[in-house]
């Protein structure tokens, strides 16, 4: 597991004011809001459809939703897993990288409930490059247990084991950080996508209808680089109604694309000189202090 300890992390951010740029920096981004069924051949073929409109209006990097090929509900994780390490046991991770290398683009492939050897479940995102292999994948890492009285109670650890490491990736499109949904609630995470170069962070999400108006946006605005969410469309199936609204923020802050909660395919424009510019304007990098300490917080006695 990586090292989230304190001296790596303050001088990883005395390392990095100034933004490594990748070749391409700028490009067209495509969130595909998905409707899912418990059909899973629908879901693909849907999914496949949909990823290809994304890539026709010039997306080169397509990103999915948190369960896009099964309803995000406690009753079909088991059933609908699949085993990614044998390309005949997974017909949802096989289709990824055909329709990425057909289109020549960089999928963020949302996530799917996996099979693993050791006979355990996660929720596991595969992200795929433009040769269609694989380049990473994330393991859920904080696993979304809720209980809200009289409103909804959801246990994704009766389900799943959780990841146990962050995940960021060289692509074409930049460096790019992924988190699942309920990962977006730790800035630790994000903050350590940053301090280690991410221009992006991708979080394929399905919050619902009470976190998402509390907090889905706000969680996505204030990280002073890129940030797109992806959630599935509303319609559901299950008790668990999905709140919507996938996004692209930008380094300042400011939403540069939105949906409501039908299905729909959101195409933004990113632009990665904006991050370095944003950080000559408000430079927290230089003005963090030495006043408290970062990963320590939690650790520390009274
Ligand atoms: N799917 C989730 O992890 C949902 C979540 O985090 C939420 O707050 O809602």
């Amino acid at each position: 597991m990586t090292s989230l300890s304190n001296t790596t992390v303050i001088s990883q951010f005395s390392a990095l004011e100034s933004l490594q740029m990748p070749q391409i920096t700028k490009f067209k981004i495509g969130l595909c809001q998905l409707s899912v069924t418990s059909d899973k051949n629908m879901n693909l073929a849907h999914a496949r459809n949909s990823i290809e409109v994304a890539a026709k209006h010039g997306a080169t990097l397509v990103v999915l939703p948190e369960m896009w090929n099964c309803p995000y509900s406690t009753d079909y994780f088991e059933k609908f897993a699949e085993d990614f390490d044998y390309k005949d046991s997974s017909p949802s991770f096989s289709m990824l990288s055909e329709v990425a290398l057909g289109n020549r683009i960089t999928i963020v492939g949302g996530s799917m409930p996996e099979r693993r050897k050791n006979g355990q479940l996660y929720n596991t995102c595969c992200v795929f490059g433009p040769d269609g292999n694989l380049k990473a994948k994330h393991s859920k890492v904080h696993l979304f247990d809720v209980y809200l009285p009289g409103d909804i109670s959801f246990k994704e650890s009766d389900n799943f084991a959780s990841g146990d490491q962050p995940t960021i990736v060289n692509t074409d499109v930049g460096c790019i950080g992924i988190g699942i949904c309920h990962d977006i609630r730790f800035p630790e995470l994000a903050m350590l996508y940053r301090a280690r170069g991410a221009h992006l962070i991708c979080y394929p999400g399905a919050f619902n209808m009470s976190t998402g108006e509390a907090l889905w946006e706000l969680e996505q605005r204030a990280r002073q680089l890129y940030v797109a969410t992806c959630s599935p469309s509303r319609d559901s199936i299950g008790s668990y109604m999905i709140w919507g609204h996938s996004t692209v923020v930008g380094p300042s802050g400011k939403i540069i694309a939105t949906s409501g909660h039908e299905e729909t395919v959101v195409i933004a424009e990113i632009n990665y000189s904006m991050i370095q510019q944003q950080r000559e304007i408000v430079p927290l990098e230089k003005q963090r202090r030495e006043v408290y300490r970062f990963v320590d917080v939690y650790e520390q006695k009274p």
